[in-house]
């Protein structure tokens, strides 16, 4: 089967500093795959990579198949891409909006209008799509973002940090609406995000990144099945393990997680 997305010992160096340090990874067609890790992770520019955004080397990235670097074009026709500081313009309303990224993604005319409708539906912005997007809560400009990425009917869609900001009522709309196209449509969905527990909510599989490394990959059940705890762990507590302050120290990381666990089931 062609993965949706497939990394193969990608490098990327900003000067002195690595941000990406040669990873392995792999995002099946119709999951929801979430990148997750710490501020400097790694995440931004490994999406960036994917993306075609940052010149990476051949044969190192590939998108259904299609090499990043030899088929950029091709590529960027088959990704929605929301980056974290995308914004909507203020000024115009909702539908304004997203007709502005129709015509952007060369949506073919006869298409558009209803394309446009369907995005904005998708999104649950079919009410308030007259409205300038300045009137917006900070969820609906993220819906609204959302819409826009999704009006290009895209096979894979990129989310980087989806939730930042938001408060919880608008972060559970925003996984919900991504969890309901992804149903309707089956597309694959590739998202980073530092909130653990969205992550182990919404997401299919999920990667563990910190510090240009991918240090760990599976289910989220797998993930928290793995750190082998006394009692049930969360998702929150296996990131600790590879990414926390013991991290320098895998066995002692995995030591005083089991242990800390143990001291709180004895107290109750
Ligand atoms: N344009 C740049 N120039 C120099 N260094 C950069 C640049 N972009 C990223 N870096 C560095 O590369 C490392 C990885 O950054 P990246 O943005 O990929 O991490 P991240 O996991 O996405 O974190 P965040 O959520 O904060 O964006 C960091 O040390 C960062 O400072």
């Amino acid at each position: 089967m062609t993965e949706a997305v497939s990394v193969r010992g990608l490098r990327y160096a900003f000067g002195d500093t690595v941000a990406v340090d040669g990873i392995d990874l792999d995002v099946t067609p119709g999951e929801i795959f979430g990148l997750l890790g710490p501020n400097g992770a790694g995440k931004t520019t490994t999406i960036r990579a994917i993306t075609t955004l940052l010149p990476v080397p051949r044969e190192t990235v590939t998108v259904f198949g299609l090499d990043v670097r030899r088929r950029r074009i091709a590529v960027r026709r088959l990704i929605g891409y929301v980056p974290q500081l995308l914004s909507a313009d203020g000024a115009l309303t909702g539908r304004e909006n997203v007709s502005l990224f129709a015509r952007l993604y060369d949506v073919p005319r006869r298409e558009r209008s209803a394309r446009v409708d369907e995005a904005i539906a998708a999104m649950g912005l079919t009410e308030a799509a007259r409205r300038p997007a300045g009137t917006y809560s900070g969820g609906m400009v993220r819906r609204l973002e959302l819409a826009q990425a999704l009006v290009s009917s895209p096979q894979l869609l990129v989310l980087d940090e989806p939730t930042i900001g938001l408060d919880p009522v608008a972060r559970a709309g925003v996984w919900e609406r991504i969890a309901q196209v992804r149903r309707e449509t089956g597309m694959t969905v590739l998202v980073t995000t530092h909130y653990m527990d969205e992550a182990e909510q919404s997401c299919d599989r999920v990667a563990l990144m910190h510090r240009g490394h991918i240090r760990a990959v599976g289910t989220p059940a797998e993930l928290v099945a793995s750190l082998d705890a006394a009692g049930p762990a969360t998702l929150d507590e296996v990131f600790r393990v590879y990414a926390g302050d013991d991290w320098d120290d895998e066995t002692k990381g995995f030591r005083n997680v089991r242990q800390t666990r143990r001291t709180a089931a004895r107290l109750g």
